[in-house]
């Protein structure tokens, strides 16, 4: 069976638990599936409730919470909750929930099937993407090389910014390491999808469970391209075409006023991605747009609807057709994103 998650409108498990809880504050645990999951970052505004997400899913049965501050409390605060997982938190210095001192990075990697990754510094309103480089460039590059020394086999998925870099960054350190699968590596542009889903349902009357856009390119700024052309029986004016397209890469930063960017749809979103790559392992086909090392364009990573199962990523689906204004945004994309690519090859490389 194929489950086609670049739609992201399904309820997900941890939601459809939370849905069938048969008595207040329990969730069924029939169908719990053995699969350790490990958030880094897990204290902040996206690990939170990513976090909370995951310690309802039943597709996961061990959460393991790693950060520079707080995990041991949130962990804590989770491990309250009466579903089949555990749940660990711990801190590069010695302080950890349960109390049995620093488990730190090996215990919160080791054994890990997917590691998500949501570390770092967000915007601020009038920055792009780009400018969190200098910071979220060194954070990622010493986490994956704890997931290249404790979980060399997990599938990864980093949400920290800059993703067009990030991404080229983590492959470049797990390749230093020998330990690079390209099909493990994954940059979630899910909330990308999860947006163009939303505002063109808006837009059109429906149901947003009922529209499924692919969304291409990287997850920065013009990079991020919407086909709402291939929306069934959406006949959108250039107008609206033009303000679903803008509104779908950036208005949440902008919306908080420095307080951040997104973190609420972005946990969600995570959570979705992460649900697809433990379906996928347990043997469920799954299709959702990612950012992957791809050859279906002259950049080295792109994003587009692939195809997972057990071992990670085992098709790249063909981009099809681009509408003439899609195609536009695609020429007018393809040099920032390759430079953004190279900027994390030089970074990891220097
Ligand atoms: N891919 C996407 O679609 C998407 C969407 C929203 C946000 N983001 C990005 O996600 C990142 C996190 O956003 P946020 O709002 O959660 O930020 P936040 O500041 O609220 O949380 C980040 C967390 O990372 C932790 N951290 C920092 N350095 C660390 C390290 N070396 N090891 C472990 N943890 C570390 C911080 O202590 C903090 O708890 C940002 O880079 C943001 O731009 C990506
Ligand atoms: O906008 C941001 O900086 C965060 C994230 O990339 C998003 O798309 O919400």
């Amino acid at each position: 069976m194929i489950f086609n998650r670049h739609a992201t409108n399904a309820v997900s498990g941890a939601l459809r638990a939370a849905a069938t809880s048969p008595r207040g504050c329990s969730f069924s645990t029939t169908s719990a599936s053995k699969a350790k999951v490990a958030v880094l970052g897990a204290a902040g505004g996206i690990g939170q409730p990513l976090s909370l997400l995951c310690k309802l899913s039943p597709e996961i049965s061990e959460l393991s919470l790693y950060d520079i501050v707080g995990t041991p409390g949130v962990a804590a605060d989770l491990s309250h909750i009466p579903t089949h997982s555990s749940v660990t938190g711990s801190l590069p210095s010695p302080v950890s929930f349960p109390m049995k001192g620093n488990i730190g990075l090996e215990e919160t990697l080791s054994g890990a099937d997917v590691v998500v990754i949501p570390a770092g510094v967000p915007r601020k309103p009038g920055m792009t993407r780009d400018d969190l480089f200098n910071t979220n460039a060194g954070i990622v590059k010493t986490l994956v090389e704890g997931c290249a020394k404790f979980c060399p086999d997990a599938m990864i998925a980093i949400i920290s910014n800059p993703v067009n870099s990030t991404v080229p960054i983590a492959a470049e350190v797990l390749k230093k390491a020998g330990k690079y699968d390209p099909k493990k590596l994954f940059g979630v542009t899910t909330l990308d999808v999860c947006r163009a889903n939303t505002f063109a349902a808006n837009s059109l009357g429906l149901d947003p469970k009922d529209i499924d856009v692919t969304v291409i390119g990287g997850h920065a700024g013009i990079t991020i391209l919407p086909l709402f052309s291939r929306v069934g029986g959406a006949k959108f004016s250039d107008a609206e075409l033009e303000a679903l397209t803008v509104r779908t890469r950036d208005e949440v930063v902008a919306a908080k006023a420095g307080a951040g960017s997104a973190t609420l749809s972005m946990a969600y979103a995570g959570y979705v991605f992460t649900e697809n790559l433990l379906r996928a392992i347990r043997g469920e086909n799954v299709v959702q747009c990612a950012f992957v090392e791809s050859s279906l364009t002259d950049a080295s990573f792109f994003a587009s609807p692939v195809k997972i199962g057990k071992n990670g990523i085992e098709e790249i689906l063909p981009l099809g057709d681009l509408s003439p204004y899609e195609k536009m945004w695609f020429d007018k994309m393809m040099p920032e994103l390759k430079s953004q690519i190279q900027k994390g090859v030089a970074f990891a490389n220097a």
